[in-house]
Formats: C-alpha cells, structure tokens, sequence
C-alpha cells in the first residue's frame, strides 16, 4: 500500500558476470544494485514513476566476491514535498556460513514524478517516531546539504572556467 512500506529487502547472489578480474564485486555494479533497490522502494512509497537525483555519503568498507550472499537493505529515513530519501546498507556472506560483513552505505535521493516524462510530484510524508529515526533524518539531510554543496562549487569552478576559455 502507498505510504506504508518504509524497509525494503533485496537478496540474491553475487554473480560471475559483477566480478572484476581480481574476483571481487564491481563499485558500478553495486551502485546498480543500491539503485534498483532504491527505485522498488521509492515507487513502493510514492505509487508512481521515481528517478534518482542524488547519492551521498557512498563508502566501499569491505569486498563483496563472487557468490556471496548478497542483501541491499534500504530504509526511508526523510521526505520532502516530492523527495524520499533512503539509507542503504549492502551486506554480503558466504552462503555456506559466516557472518555477514557490511560492505557498502549510502543515502539516496529519489523524486516522484507525474508521469515518465513527468514533473515532480508530491509523496506521502514520512515522520520520524523514534530518537533514532530523528538521528538518520539528520543525517541524510546533512549528507545531502555536503552534496549540494559541492554541486555549487563545481557549478562555480565550471563557470570560471568557461569564462576563462572565453577570454583565451
Ligand atoms: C513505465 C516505467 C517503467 C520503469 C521500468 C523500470 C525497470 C526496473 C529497473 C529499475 C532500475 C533502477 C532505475 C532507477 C531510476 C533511475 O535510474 S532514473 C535515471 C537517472 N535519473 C534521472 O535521469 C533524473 C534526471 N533528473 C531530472 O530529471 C530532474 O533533475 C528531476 C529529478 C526531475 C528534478 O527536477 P528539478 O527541476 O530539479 O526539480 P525540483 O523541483 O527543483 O526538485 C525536485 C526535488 O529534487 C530535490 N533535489 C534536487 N537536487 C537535489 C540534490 N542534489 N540532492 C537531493 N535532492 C535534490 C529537491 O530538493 C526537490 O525535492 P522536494 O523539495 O520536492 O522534496
């Protein structure tokens, strides 16, 4: 039901074809994962088509290798007028056994649009209840000022530059 899914789960093993030559996961290949992970949870929560705007705060702690247990775990910890904000956790363990290891954290950003052409749209609002649902909302929020912040300083830096080549 729309509104009402917060966690979503995937699971699945880490195939020959995502392996580098060196037996481990590629980051790209994760990113997809976090992605598609990422979109079934947004159109879960909004009911409607969602594009990814932004990814922050991404971090590779550990190895992901070839037939590991894979599980991408996202969480909705922030929404705005048609933004919905995720914390993702990628895990990985030997199926055999083993404990599994986190391997890779983010926070994404999707948007909700009208349509597959369409503009953005409004979701359902997520509210924090706990002190700990407060903690991640700021965190994703904090993570996704970091990257707006660096978008202006790469828009600036990219401005002068063009009026350099300009002047050249
Ligand atoms: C029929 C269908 C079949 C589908 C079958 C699927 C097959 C299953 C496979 C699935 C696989 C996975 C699929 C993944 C989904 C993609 O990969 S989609 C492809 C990648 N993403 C894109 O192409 C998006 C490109 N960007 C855009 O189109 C526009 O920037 C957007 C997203 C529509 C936003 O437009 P805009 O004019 O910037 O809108 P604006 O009103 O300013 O901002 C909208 C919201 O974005 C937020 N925002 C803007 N910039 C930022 C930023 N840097 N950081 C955070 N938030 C930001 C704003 O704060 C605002 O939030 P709210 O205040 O409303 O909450």
């Amino acid at each position: 039901m729309i509104g009402s899914q917060r966690e979503l789960t995937l699971r699945f093993l880490a195939e020959p074809a995502d392996v580098n030559y060196g037996g481990k996961v590629h980051g790209g290949v994760v990113m997809k994962w976090i992605d598609q992970a990422g979109y079934a949870a947004a159109v879960g929560w909004s009911g409607t088509y969602s594009v990814t705007v932004a990814v922050g705060g991404i971090r590779f702690m550990a190895p992901i290798r070839i037939s590991d247990l894979v599980t991408v775990r996202t969480k909705l910890v922030h929404t705005g007028t048609s933004s919905m904000h995720f914390s993702v956790e990628v895990a990985a363990r030997d199926p055999m056994g083993g404990e599994p290891r986190l391997c890779t954290h983010c926070v994404i950003v999707f948007v909700a649009l009208d349509g597959v052409e369409g503009k953005p749209t409004a979701v359902p609002a997520w509210e924090p209840v706990s002190e700990d649902d407060r903690e991640l909302a700021e965190y994703a929020q904090q993570v996704m000022a970091l990257s707006k912040g660096i978008e202006q300083t790469v828009e600036r830096y990219r401005q002068a530059h063009d009026a350099h080549d300009a002047d050249a």
